[in-house]
């Protein structure tokens, strides 16, 4: 493949309701939607998940826009690329900047799917024609968070997540619980706590959790591995594994047992695949992350879930669990709380052109010298 134009979108859309962690208050996503053609003029399509502020990870979309302009693009314009691993390799040595890479990575994915005509799931090796899903609730209150899982359950959802702080976890949970005794339930920290809170994580251990994901800082694989002997509730780790290395040395540690897998933090769809194929090998359990995204970054979600480890459903909901209206013809649907992998070519979607004109604030294109 010969790349020879790249157009960079920076959208916004507002999301139907705000989504509430223990950092931030997520109401108006902004990001980078990613577009490449080659000579023949095939097209793929792929999304940068990083946010505004710094809070979830360091990328932003402003950084994301800078290492996509000034470093990777010219990187994949320059050079042939015969597999969308090559893409790695030709910007290993620009460190870091997963979200930035992932965008511009899995944008050639589906391209080079295309070209291929076969489905993103087949060319990576998916092997499930529908995918079980789950959901993220971010709430303001208990009561808007009952509400809410209330909804979800109705919905048919596999699997709820809840987000939690120091300050509102045995209560809430105490909460959920009462009402929804036997739902499959686990809880997101987002790093809000620290190994001094170790009775206070420990009290969590009574309400049969699936699992807690991330409850201690990113960069601390040795305090999760401490805590995950003191704890019965399994440990997901999320912010913590930004390539398969940090999945392979968490896993040495025992600093988890459940990885959740998310493109855009560990750098695209090669990196990702890798982290299922060790987690495979090494009998942990992996589930696929969301960011609160826009279809195109949904569509390679669903791609990367239909692998064979995907054993517990991921934060992969339906686009009406955000949006009004998304990017993606036909948008993510879910039924019995099941999605449909594409069987079509690329991601398996088409792009909603008027609605991504509509959410656009600027665009540029770069093109080959
Ligand atoms: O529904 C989703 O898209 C995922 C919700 C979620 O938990 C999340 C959303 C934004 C940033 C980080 C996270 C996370 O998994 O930690
Ligand atoms: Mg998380």
């Amino acid at each position: 493949m010969n790349i020879k134009r790249v157009t960079l979108y920076h959208v916004s859309m507002n999301l139907l309701s705000p989504f509430v962690t223990s950092l931030e208050t997520v109401q108006q996503r902004e990001t980078i939607i990613v577009e490449v053609k080659d000579k023949d003029g095939a097209t793929g399509w792929g999304e940068v998940v990083a946010f505004s502020s710094p809070w979830y990870t360091e990328e932003t979309v402003k950084t994301s826009w800078h290492m996509l302009e000034d470093f990777l693009i010219p990187k994949v314009l320059a050079k042939e690329i015969h597999h969308p691993s090559d893409v790695t390799t030709l910007c290993s040595s620009i460190k870091r900047n997963y979200m930035a890479k992932a965008g511009l990575e899995t944008a050639i994915w589906d391209l080079f799917a295309k070209k291929q005509g076969v489905s993103l799931s087949q060319l990576i090796g998916g092997t499930r024609s529908t995918i079980e899903v789950g959901v993220a609730v971010g709430a303001r209150s208990i009561g808007d968070c009952l509400r809410q899982i209330e909804h979800y359950v109705q919905e048919g959802y596999r699997r709820i997540k809840i987000k939690i702080k120091p300050e509102n976890d045995y209560e809430w949970l105490k909460e959920i619980r009462r009402h929804f005794p036997t739902i499959s339930l686990m809880v997101d920290a987002n790093s809000a706590y620290t190994l001094n809170d170790l009775q206070q994580l420990q009290a969590l251990d009574e309400f049969q959790l699936l699992m807690i994901e991330q409850p201690l800082a990113a960069d601390d694989i040795v305090d999760h591995a401490v805590l995950q002997k003191q704890m019965t509730t399994p440990i997901c780790l999320d912010e913590s594994i930004v390539t398969c290395e940090d999945a392979r040395k968490a896993i040495e540690l025992g600093s988890c047992k459940v990885i959740n897998i998310k493109i855009g933090r560990v750098g695209g769809m090669n990196e990702a695949k890798k982290i299922h194929d060790l987690c495979q090998a090494k009998g942990i359990a992996v589930w696929c992350g969301g960011m609160l995204e826009m279809g195109i970054s949904r569509a390679h979600n669903i791609a990367l879930a239909s692998l064979p480890h995907f054993t517990i459903p991921g934060d992969i909901s339906a686009s009406s669990r955000y949006w009004e209206e998304d990017i993606i013809i036909p948008e993510v649907v879910v039924k019995n709380g099941m999605v449909e992998v594409p069987k079509q070519a690329g991601i398996g979607v088409s792009i909603h052109r008027k609605r991504l004109e509509e959410i656009t604030l600027y665009k540029r294109t770069y093109t080959a010298s």
